[in-house]
């Protein structure tokens, strides 16, 4: 065993004594001054898990749509996923050891997993444009090496560019060219081919805005924009070349204040679409002749992506069963439209992409997003070899076409993990073959009013729900009192839940009226605050 090497260079990544924090939703996330031994200790676990699973292991250096200053870090396990659930206790468990416990905590793992510290391992690392991800980068190869193991630097990437790579290792390059370039091929190619088949390719020429939130985003597009030449011609806003990430701009912000990000040019009736800071998660957004702001956000994907996919198995003739993954923030017209309109089955996951990602997994095509942007396709084995065997040998030339239109949806989605250009992709090749212009994309169903605001309160974990994050069952008497409020607006529904990555308690409303909806948002709130008095 290498322990000593590793005891040796963790004393250049000492951990301030005292100081705890939790492998969360989305990893680990805080300042980026607190992160230095978090990363050291993530890639010595990256190295174990590496060992343990016999695969190659990610590691990405990025706190997402957070501000600049923040930084973080998350495992990509071998298929591209999040790291799985178990693996977060050790996660947690090594980031909080203090120096004299870290032996100890690692043993511990290597001793319950039966690692065999002989295996091969290696790491791939990617970070986002952050100026601290540099220095916190070389903190996770510090690890990596102090391991002496394997390990492979991509150096700046979008999130999702790390996961597709992850799993082009792991599957002998199956799933693609484990590099960016091999990234960019598999989804201009998938992307060409698809909008090619359209008889409006012609039709459509307004060109598509980008807010790049001043992020990885940003440069990515630009490296991509010629592999989509001349098919889809982008304006890219927020390019990091002067303001500063996610700051006033970005998926988040966009979402979240329901308001477009400032530094972008907005003309009526254009398509705009916004990432967030490490390109995972994308909403669209457009301007009406008033002037008017109107949202598309993660539902109103999924609903077009769902709407398209289960149009083309009936043209296939296949019966693979599809369902759409949603989570409590969900609009509630939305799931209405899924479920009565358009007769696809809609389920509830608890916030988190791992776990809409699991429920995914259940369905022969598994759509989810989240409202905020995040969301993928997921095909089962067994759907993509029907579907790319019915390319060939489909009865009819409509069958053999929307196979193939399939085909490509399949390799232009990145199947393992949410990811804005690739999303960005699906939606415009979709708008382009249905000749679909954002008002009427806009116009399948409208959204009911909404707010999402937090609070902060001394202790979020007293709050403890259930059903999906949908009611709380802790403390007593905060479940009856929103009860007592939602029952008097019509259409409504509200909850609270404690955030997995921010100190705050989120709150959520919806009802049929804005009116109705601006008194009754502050409600919750109210009950909120009498909650923080009472702990
Ligand atoms: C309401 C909301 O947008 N919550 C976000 C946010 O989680 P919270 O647990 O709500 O803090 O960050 C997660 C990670 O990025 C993301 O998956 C999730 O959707
Ligand atoms: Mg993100």
């Amino acid at each position: 065993m290498h322990l000593e090497a590793v005891l040796k260079s963790s004393v250049r990544h000492a951990k301030p004594a005292g100081l705890t924090l939790q492998y969360g939703t989305a990893g680990f996330r805080t300042k980026a001054e607190h992160l230095d031994h978090v990363m050291y200790r993530m890639g010595l676990l990256a190295v174990l898990r590496s060992k343990k699973t016999k695969s190659v292991i990610g590691v990405m250096v990025t706190a997402s749509h957070n501000p600049e200053e923040d930084n973080g870090v998350k495992l990509v396990d071998p298929m591209g996923e999040m790291l799985v659930q178990e693996w977060e206790v050790y996660a947690t468990n090594l980031a909080n050891a203090e120096e004299h416990e870290l032996q100890t905590a690692l043993t511990n793992i290597i001793k319950e997993e039966t690692i065999n510290m002989q295996d091969e391992s290696c790491v791939v690392i990617g970070r986002d444009t952050r100026p601290s991800s540099e220095n916190l980068s070389l903190a996770v190869i510090d690890g990596v090496t102090a391991f002496e193991s394997r390990y492979q630097d991509y150096g700046l990437v979008s999130t999702p560019q790390l996961h597709y790579i992850v799993c082009c290792r792991n599957t002998d390059g199956r799933y693609g060219e484990p590099t960016v370039e091999g990234y960019y091929q598999k989804l201009s190619k998938a992307f060409n081919d698809l909008v090619k088949q359209s008889p409006n390719s012609e039709a459509d020429k307004k060109s598509l805005s980008i807010d790049g939130a001043n992020g990885i985003g940003a440069l990515k597009i630009r490296e991509m924009e010629q592999h989509l030449q001349p098919l889809l011609s982008l304006l890219l806003f927020n390019d990091g070349s002067k303001g500063k990430l996610n700051h006033a701009c970005g998926a988040d912000y966009v979402k979240v204040l329901q308001k477009a990000p400032e530094g972008i040019d907005m003309k009526p009736g254009e398509r705009c679409c916004s990432f967030d800071g490490d390109a995972d998660r994308i909403v669209y957004y457009y301007k009406d002749n008033e002037h008017r702001f109107h949202l598309l956000d993660g539902d109103k994907i999924a609903t077009l992506i769902s709407t398209f996919i289960k149009e083309l198995l009936v043209k296939v003739d296949l019966t693979l069963n599809m369902g759409v993954v949603q989570t409590a923030y969900a609009n509630g017209s939305s799931t209405r439209y899924l479920e009565e309109i358009m007769k696809v089955p809609v389920y509830c996951a608890k916030t988190g992409v791992k776990h809409l990602h699991h429920k995914a997994q259940e369905f022969d095509i598994g759509v989810y997003f989240e409202a905020n942007g995040h969301g993928t396709v997921l095909f089962s084995k067994r759907a993509e070899e029907q579907i790319r065997q019915l390319v060939d040998t489909g009865t009819s030339e409509e069958s053999r076409k929307a196979a193939q239109m399939l085909k490509n949806v399949i390799d232009l989605i990145n199947q393992t993990v949410g990811d804005a250009i690739s999303d960005m992709l699906v939606i415009e090749a979709i708008l382009s073959l249905k000749g679909l212009s954002v008002e009427k994309w806009d116009e399948i169903y409208t959204d009911l009013p909404n707010r999402q605001l937090k609070v902060k309160v001394a202790d979020r974990r007293v709050i403890e729900t259930t059903n999906a994050e949908r009611r709380t069952i802790k403390p007593p008497g905060l479940q009856e009192n929103i009860d007592e409020i939602v029952k008097k607006y019509h259409m409504s529904r509200a909850f609270v839940r404690p955030s997995g990555t921010e100190d705050v308690v989120r709150v959520y409303a919806e009802a049929d009226t804005q009116v109705r909806h601006a008194k009754f948002a502050n409600q919750p709130i109210k009950t909120e605050e009498r909650l923080r008095i009472g702990v």
